[in-house]
């Protein structure tokens, strides 16, 4: 079958994948491909020496339409035009995938097919049983068709650095092009993870506060941006108590399954902050507006029981046997069809894309606002000097 795909592959395919590969060096920070980021990626792929195997190229196929063309556009081809049908296939999965993204999976495909591509990603596609290096505060692994984004500080509750941000945007970018059939964040330790480090903006000199914000705002988009785009089934494996955006980001998972020993938690008004995450258009269509209401503005802290009876959280487990049933249900359901995977989250989900991406903007906007505060310095310098703690 390999053989026969590569051979029978018209010129044009050809063209895209016989492109050069010279070593990309992509900026962590900068997580949006430019038309020259993309045009070396093409570049790239000329000096493959090892062919990467059909599931690779039509990945690469399906990216490269999706970035120069937008959403599969042809008619489906027939059932026995295996080879058509292979492409068509991948081009479709990839549903209302921004341009914009394809062509960043795609620069990050490429990257992670050169030889020396470690250097310059922090997180590549995942091989089988492969462990990603990465800053360790992030541990990305992928084995039986689950690619884990696990975070790993847990002398700090998991809380989430500006580093990590980036490092999850990165996870996610190259899992979504990678073999696996779900993408599952869990956290190590006791929590699941404590939100957003509060010292991220403790460390701010007076005179750029207001760039800091701004900073700030535009990565909380593009991290939420993330998610909201994510073209595989997203689960949260919720090992112990949840705080601020870790929760508010549930409503963009398509499975939570959570231990009988978590908690979830947005005390976002005590913290003189708001709703992040899409939750505050999210949670009132999961649990309704006065539910949400007493979570996002009251910050009322719910158990694992609560949040599942709220239509938050899947199932919940016994902490004694969590990690074991969790896991062996994730491994049967990564053996499902991998296509037919995407193209039922994208049904589920592509009606909201647009709407999903307007409420980030505007509470990325919000939020900067917020992070300017009285209430909100207030708030962070107690945390800092002791004073408070949830
Ligand atoms: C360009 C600039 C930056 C960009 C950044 C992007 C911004 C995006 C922001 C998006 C908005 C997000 C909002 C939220 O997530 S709001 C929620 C924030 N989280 C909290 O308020 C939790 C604060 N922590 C606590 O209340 C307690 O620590 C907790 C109840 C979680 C646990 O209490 P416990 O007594 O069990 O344990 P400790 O307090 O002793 O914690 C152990 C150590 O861990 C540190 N820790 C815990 N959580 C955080 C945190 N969120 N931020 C920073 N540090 C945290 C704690 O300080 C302890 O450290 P030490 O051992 O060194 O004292």
């Amino acid at each position: 079958m390999a053989g026969r795909l590569t051979r029978r592959w018209s010129p044009s395919l050809l063209q895209v994948l016989r492109f050069p590969v010279v070593q990309l060096h992509m900026s962590r920070t900068a997580m949006r491909a430019s038309e020259k980021d993309f045009e070396n990626a093409r570049n790239q792929l000329k000096l493959l020496t090892k062919d990467p195997g059909n599931e690779v190229k039509l990945k690469l196929y399906a990216l490269y339409k999706q970035a120069t063309e937008g959403p599969c556009n042809t008619p489906k081809p027939s059932m026995l035009d295996f080879i058509n049908k292979a492409k068509w296939d991948a081009w479709n999965a990839l549903g209302s995938l921004p341009k914009e993204t394809a062509r960043q999976n795609y620069v990050d495909l490429v990257s992670s097919l050169s030889p020396s591509s470690e250097s310059s990603s922090q997180v590549k596609p995942a091989a089988a049983n492969e462990k990603q290096p990465g800053s360790e505060n992030i541990i990305v692994t992928s084995q039986d068709g689950i690619t884990k984004i696990m975070f790993n500080r847990p002398t700090k509750k998991n809380a989430i650095t500006t580093s990590m941000y980036k490092e999850i945007i990165h996870a996610l970018k190259a899992a979504s092009t990678d073999n696996s059939a779900i993408t599952v964040f869990t956290g190590n330790g006791d929590y699941y993870s404590s939100g957003n480090d509060l010292t991220n903006f403790t460390d701010v000199p007076p005179n750029s506060i207001e760039e800091t914000a701004k900073n700030a705002s535009i990565l909380l988009r593009e991290f939420v941006d993330a998610f909201i785009d994510f073209p595989k089934p997203l689960v949260a494996v919720i090992n112990g108590p949840a705080v601020g955006i870790v929760v508010t980001l549930l409503g963009l998972f398509d499975v939570v399954y959570a231990s009988d020993k978590a908690t979830f938690h947005t005390p976002f008004s005590e913290l003189g902050q708001s709703p992040e995450g899409c939750a505050s258009y999210t949670f009132p269509k999961i649990m309704g507006p006065a539910k949400a209401a007493e979570m996002l503005i009251f910050g009322k802290k719910l158990t694992a029981g609560e949040a599942c009876a709220r239509g938050l959280v899947t199932e919940v487990f016994p902490e004694s046997t969590f990690q074991k049933e969790v896991w062996t249900r994730l491994k049967a359901y990564a053996k499902l069809p991998t296509n037919s995977l995407r193209i039922s989250k994208e049904l589920i989900r592509s009606n909201e894309k647009e709407k999903l991406h307007a409420v980030n903007a505007e509470e990325s906007t919000v939020l900067q606002g917020r992070w300017l505060s009285e209430e909100c310095m207030n708030a962070l310098m107690n945390f800092v000097s002791r004073k408070s703690k949830l």
